[in-house]
């Protein structure tokens, strides 16, 4: 059974959702408490968890009455901000303590909104508590998907990623083996049309500057080099089980169309929308209702013109090195994602230039013996084999 197909019947919640919120200080994360509060009736946040970010924690925690709370990182367990944590909040402290948020009574939703490989064992953990999943950590999904998208019960991990929660909205009511291909579409980002002959000479901060989107730095970057379209073919692909070879990148530059599917008769399902992450975030906790939003909406009839075009993967190596991983699979798509995570890292400190990135996944890859996946414990092996690996080919080109 697909991950979509839902025949459980829409029956109204007996009482508020209640959301443990991983993430709570970053992009998607503080979107997310932003739905929270205008849907107060409809969902409490109970649970937050940061890295290091603990002043937003705390306040997030204080807005919210929130009951338990999560630092991962142990460097910052003392950090002033906590003292201001109402009474009665519980502090758990290391990336155990996140996990164990997915794990309370209390918790009925957990939001992945961690960034990177991190993210890995809370996905599992909520799953195995039986906890509903509104995925964003799309890192967790493109290296542990095998292990992972196996334990889903339809209905029960709603993706947040835009062009995965459009997809899944065409998705609903309709059969998998019904679906022709994907159409997954991609903004081009802020180099779009540039050959490799000016992206050599761009900066982090040219990298940074998104045409449409406002994100947490690291998909920035990997908007900017086509690595998050490559990470959402393989994203696309653990997820709606289609090949992929039939998952199609569109160059849409407005980002309005946030993805389309193509039946086996010919029609094309897609779903439009502002370019606001509280749309997918919202659905990923209303599902399957739909609810009023604060965003605002689209004005069609002044809206200029919509357009496609094809991505341009000579230039943006990235795309073509993640369809390799996925067509590879097995560990393959960790060894890509490590590399990735340390080389954007380095380019967002200065350390390289931007076609470094691309190099440094090549390279990285090329050196890796790719196995079946197997437990988290393997991937985490790989992850930090393939992380020393990539360091070492970033050396030569330190500043
Ligand atoms: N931003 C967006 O619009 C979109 C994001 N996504 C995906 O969502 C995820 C989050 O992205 P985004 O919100 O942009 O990222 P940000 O960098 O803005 O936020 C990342 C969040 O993760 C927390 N975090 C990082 N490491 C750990 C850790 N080890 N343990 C616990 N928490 C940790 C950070 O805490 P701290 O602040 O303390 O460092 C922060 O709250 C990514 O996988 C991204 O690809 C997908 C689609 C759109
Ligand atoms: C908002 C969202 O889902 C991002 O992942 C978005 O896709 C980034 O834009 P690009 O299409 O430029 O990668
Ligand atoms: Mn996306």
């Amino acid at each position: 059974m697909s991950i979509f197909e839902d025949t459980a019947p829409r029956s109204p919640r007996p009482r508020p959702l209640r959301v443990a919120v991983l993430g709570c200080s970053g992009s998607i994360g503080r979107q997310t408490l932003d739905v929270c509060r205008q849907h107060s009736d409809k969902l409490r946040v109970v649970a937050l968890a940061c890295d290091t970010s603990t002043e937003a924690l705390a306040s997030a925690a204080r807005e919210f009455s929130a009951d338990h709370v999560a630092v991962a990182s142990a460097g910052h367990a003392r950090d002033a901000a906590l003292e201001g944590l109402p009474s009665g909040c519980a502090l758990g402290v290391g990336p155990e303590a996140v996990v164990e948020l997915t794990q309370l009574d209390e918790v009925d939703c957990v939001v992945n909104a961690m960034v990177g490989f991190a993210g890995i064992e809370a996905g599992f953990a909520a799953l195995r508590a039986d906890k509903v999943l509104a995925y964003a950590n799309k890192e967790s999904i493109v290296v542990a998907g095998d292990l992972l998208v196996p334990l889903v019960r339809p209905g029960r991990l709603i993706p947040v990623d835009s062009e995965h929660s459009a997809i899944y909205q065409c998705l609903v009511g309709e059969r998998a083996s019904d679906v022709h291909c994907l159409w997954l579409t991609c903004s081009g980002g802020p180099f779009y049309g540039m050959g490799r002959e000016e992206l050599a000479h761009v900066s982090a901060a040219d990298a940074l500057a998104h045409p449409t989107w406002t994100m947490g730095p690291k998909i920035t970057v990997d908007s900017s080099t086509l690595m998050n379209k490559g990470l959402e073919v393989l994203e696309a692909h653990q997820l709606f089980g289609v090949p992929i070879d039939r998952i199609r990148v569109l160059v849409q530059r407005q980002s309005r169309v946030h993805s389309m599917v193509e039946f086996a008769d010919g029609s094309v399902k897609a779903q439009i929308g502002p370019s606001d992450m509280r749309i997918p975030i919202q659905y990923a906790l209303s599902y399957p209702e739909r609810w009023e939003t604060p965003s605002p909406r689209v004005e069609w009839r002044q809206e200029p013109a919509i357009t496609f075009g094809e991505a341009d993967e000579e230039a943006f190596g990235c795309l073509a090195l993640a369809r390799e991983a996925g067509r590879a699979g097995g560990t393959l798509p960790c060894v890509m994602n490590a590399a990735n995570e340390v080389a954007n890292a380095a380019f967002r400190a200065g350390a390289c230039g931007f076609l470094d990135i691309e190099r440094v996944v090549r390279q990285t890859m090329g050196e890796a013996r790719p196995e079946e996946v197997e437990s988290v414990a393997q991937l985490e092996e790989v992850d930090a084999r393939s992380r020393e690996v990539a360091r070492g080919f970033l050396e030569g080109v330190r500043r």
